[in-house]
């Protein structure tokens, strides 16, 4: 009986699986160097097989967690929150972001946009995957492209999804982190080439922090 309350909150976005909750510097893109409250929530089924964070992909292994718990955890660190995952548009992210901004919080998510955009956002950071393209108005309401580039083909990919985006959506080209040494000059020649581009790399892998 529990069982199926807690699966119904989950439904409602009144539980989230929550894989980690951790005050950091974001390291990625526009806001890259802001000291912001990051909350992980699990499950993703797109399965990038580079992912960085496979161990999110599993729901079931990350406790449903109510958000008022991690609302309150979350006022105590910090204005800026980033919402990640796992992908957080499986979940229904109104309550959680409605939550956040009556404590005039500013929500900010990364997402593949696999899913249809839900929630309350100051920022959005489409990170687009050719597993499972973004779907729905996600690409019009992007504040950020952020496309990782693992081979060559990721350079055409990266053009077929800047075509989709609003025209004040910043547009950056990131390393895929395991051939990072091959693909970061690759990277700056083509942004020297195309400066609508900028170069966004995982400042906080150097940084060593979380
Ligand atoms: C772990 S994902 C979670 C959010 C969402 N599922 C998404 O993909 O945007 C957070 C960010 O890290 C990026 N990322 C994941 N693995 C990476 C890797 N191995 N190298 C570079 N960026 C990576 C994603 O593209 C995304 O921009
Ligand atoms: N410091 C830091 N910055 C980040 N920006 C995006 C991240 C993510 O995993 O979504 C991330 C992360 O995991 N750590
Ligand atoms: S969509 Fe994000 S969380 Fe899911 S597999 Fe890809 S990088 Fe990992
Ligand atoms: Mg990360």
């Amino acid at each position: 009986m529990v069982e199926n309350n807690v699966m119904d909150l989950v439904e409602k976005g009144l539980m989230l699986p929550l894989m980690e909750e951790f005050y950091t510097i974001q390291g990625e893109g526009f806001h890259k160097g802001t000291a912001a409250y990051f909350i992980r929530v699990g499950g993703c089924d797109v399965g990038c097989h580079w992912c960085d964070v496979k161990e999110s992909w599993n729901a079931e292994t990350h406790p449903p967690t109510a958000i008022e718990s991690i609302i309150s955890n979350a006022e105590k660190y910090s204005d800026t929150i980033v919402i990640t995952g796992g992908e957080p548009l499986t979940w229904d992210m109104g309550p959680l972001t409605e939550g956040l901004k009556a404590k005039k919080m500013k929500t900010h998510i990364e997402t593949s946009g696999a899913y249809p955009l839900t929630g309350v956002w100051d920022w959005i950071c489409l990170s687009p995957k050719k597993n499972k393209l973004p779907v729905g108005d996600v690409h019009q309401k992007a504040d950020e492209l952020k496309v990782i580039v693992y081979n060559k083909h990721d350079f055409i990919f990266a053009e077929e999804q800047a075509a989709q985006v609003g025209g004040n959506c910043i547009l950056y080209l990131q390393p895929e982190w395991s051939v990072r040494d091959k693909m970061v000059p690759l990277i700056v020649d083509y942004v020297m080439q195309h400066p609508k581009w900028k170069v966004s790399l995982q400042t906080h892998k150097y940084l060593n922090i979380p």
